[in-house]
C-alpha cells in the first residue's frame, strides 16, 4: 500500500533539493524564489517535493483519515512515515541535519498534507510551530540539542503559549518563571496545546517581569516534557481535527535550567510573535488544502449526481458555487505564496501573513459548507467525506490567531501606514 520505494526516490530528490536551499542562519530557510521578477512557475525541485507530499496524502493519509477522525487515535505511524520522507520539520536548517526549507516551499508541503486530513497535518505542522522560536532565537548548542534530535527520531514538540484565560490576548498570560540561581521555577497552566501529550519538548512562554509591558514582560524557554512538575491533561475531544492531540498542560514548580532560556530575558513575546510570521502562512496553506479538497469532492459528486435529467454540475446554481470555490481557493493560494515569499526574502510579512490566514481560513469554511450543500442529504452524513471537512475547517478561523485578531493586525498596519502618509 505504501509504495515507500517510490517515495524514497522522491525523498532523495528532496534531500538533493535541500542542499541548494540550505540555510544555516537563524532565520527560516531562504527560498530559491527568483528575486527581481515574479514567476509563478514552480521549479523542478519544488514540484518534486510537492509531488511527494501529494502522493503521501493520497496513498497514506486519505485512507486512514476516517479512522483517526472517528477514534481520535493519534496518527503515530503516519507521522513516522512522513518523517522518513522528510515531510516533517521542514524548516530545520541543514546544519542540524534538516531540509532548511523556506516558508514558500514548506507551504507547498502543508497544502498537500492538509488535502489528505487537516487533523493529521496539524499534528505534523505543530512541530514547525514549536521549532520556529528555536530556529529564530536559540543558541547553536540549543539548536544542536533540540532541533538535532528531531531529525534523529520522529519526535514531536509543542508550542506552549495559550492559557485558559489568555488565547487571543497573549499579553494576559499568567504562567510565570522566577529565577533562582542558575534555574527558573515555572508555575502556571497552559491550554489547547497541540501535541500536548505527545511532545518531547515544549517552547514555553512565561512571564518574567509582571510590571513590564508585553514586549518586555515575557521570556521564552525550551522545556523537556518529562521534567518533574509537568502534567498533561486529558486529550480534548474537539469538533474536528480529531487526529490532533490537544491538551491542557500544568506546570508546578518546574525547574528549567537557565541554559534552556531562549534568547534574552524579556524578549519572549516578540520571539513568539515572530514565529507566527513563519507559521501563519503555513496554517493558511493548510486551509487552502482543505478548501481545494472540498471543491474537488463537490465537483466529482456534482458530475455524477443527476436531478431533472442532467448532472447537477450542469445546473447553473451548482456550477456557480463551484466557480466561487475556485475563485476563493486560487486567491487564497496566491496570498499564501506572497506571504511565504516575502518571509523568505527576510522581509517583515506580518501584514500579508494575517491577510493570508484570514482569507484562507474563511475560504476553507465557505468551501466546506458549500460542498456539504452540493452533496445535499449525503453531505450531512458521515459516510461521505465532506461533513468531516466542514468540522475540520472551523478551527482555522480560531487557532494561530482568530480571524478577528488577523483583522486587528491588518487594521493596525493600515493605520500605521496611513499615519506615515504611505
Ligand atoms: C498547524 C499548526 C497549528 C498548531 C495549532 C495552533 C496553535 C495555536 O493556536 S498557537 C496560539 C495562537 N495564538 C495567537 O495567534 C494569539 C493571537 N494574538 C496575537 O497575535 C497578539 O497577542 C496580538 C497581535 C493581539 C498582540 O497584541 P498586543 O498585546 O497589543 O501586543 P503589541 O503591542 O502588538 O506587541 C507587543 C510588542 O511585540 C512586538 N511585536 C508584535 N508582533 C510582532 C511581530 N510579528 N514581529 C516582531 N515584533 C512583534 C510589537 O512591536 C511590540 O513591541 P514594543 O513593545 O517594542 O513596541
Amino acid at each position: 500500500m505504501l509504495r515507500l520505494q517510490a517515495f524514497n526516490i522522491t525523498r532523495r530528490l528532496t534531500r538533493a533539493f535541500s542542499t541548494t536551499l540550505t540555510n544555516t542562519s537563524s532565520s527560516v530557510g531562504s527560498s530559491n524564489s527568483p528575486t527581481g521578477s515574479i514567476n509563478f512557475q514552480l521549479s523542478e525541485d519544488q514540484l518534486s517535493i510537492q509531488d511527494t507530499a501529494r502522493q503521501f496524502a493520497r496513498e497514506v493519509i486519505i485512507p486512514a483519515a476516517p479512522h483517526h477522525d472517528k477514534t481520535g487515535e493519534y496518527p503515530t505511524e503516519i507521522i513516522k512515515q512522513a518523517w522518513e520522507l522528510g515531510l516533517v520539520n521542514c524548516h530545520i536548517p541543514s546544519k542540524y541535519n534538516g531540509l532548511g526549507l523556506g516558508v514558500f516551499d514548506a507551504a507547498l508541503v502543508s497544502e498537500q498534507l492538509a488535502y489528505g486530513c487537516t487533523g493529521i497535518q496539524t499534528a505534523i505542522e505543530a512541530n514547525g510551530l514549536a521549532e520556529a522560536p528555536v530556529i529564530l532565537a536559540a543558541t547553536d548548542a540549543q539548536k544542536k540539542k533540540y532541533l538535532g534530535r528531531m531529525t534523529e527520531a520522529p519526535l514531536m514538540a509543542g508550542y506552549c503559549v495559550t492559557e485558559p484565560g489568555a488565547g487571543s490576548d497573549v499579553a494576559a498570560a499568567k504562567t510565570n518563571a522566577v529565577k533562582k540561581g542558575n534555574k527558573w521555577i515555572v508555575n502556571g497552566q497552559k491550554m489547547w496545546i497541540t501535541n500536548g501529550g505527545k511532545a518531547n519538548w515544549y517552547f514555553l512562554l512565561a512571564k518574567t517581569d509582571p510590571t513590564a509591558n508585553a514586549g518586555k514582560a515575557f521570556t521564552g524557554f525550551i522545556v523537556d516534557a518529562d521534567s518533574p512538575g509537568i502534567t498533561a491533561g486529558r486529550k480534548e475531544w474537539n469538533m474536528g481535527q480529531r487526529a490532533s492531540d490537544t491538551r491542557g498542560i500544568t506546570f508546578e514548580d518546574v525547574e528549567v535550567l537557565d541554559e534552556n532560556r531562549l534568547g534574552e530575558v524579556g524578549q519572549g513575546f516578540k520571539i513568539a510573535m515572530r514565529a507566527f510570521d513563519i507559521t501563519r502562512p503555513l496554517v493558511a496553506s493548510a486551509a487552502v488544502g482543505l478548501a481545494q479538497r472540498a471543491m474537488n469532492e463537490a465537483s466529482a459528486y456534482a458530475l455524477q449526481r443527476t436531478t431533472m435529467g442532467k448532472p447537477i454540475i450542469e445546473h447553473q446554481a451548482v456550477a456557480f458555487m463551484l466557480a466561487d470555490m475556485a475563485i476563493q481557493v486560487e486567491a487564497s493560494r496566491m496570498m499564501v505564496w506572497r506571504a511565504g515569499w516575502l518571509r523568505d526574502q527576510n522581509k517583515r510579512n506580518t501584514y500579508y501573513a494575517s491577510i493570508a490566514k484570514a482569507l484562507a481560513s474563511e475560504t476553507a469554511n465557505k468551501c466546506a459548507a458549500d460542498a456539504v450543500q452540493i452533496f445535499g442529504g449525503n453531505g450531512f452524513n458521515s459516510e461521505y467525506p465532506v461533513e468531516k471537512l466542514m468540522r475540520d475547517a472551523k478551527i482555522f478561523t480560531i487557532y494561530e490567531g482568530t480571524s478577528q485578531i488577523q483583522r486587528l493586525i491588518i487594521s493596525r498596519a493600515i493605520t500605521d501606514a496611513t499615519k506615515q502618509g504611505l
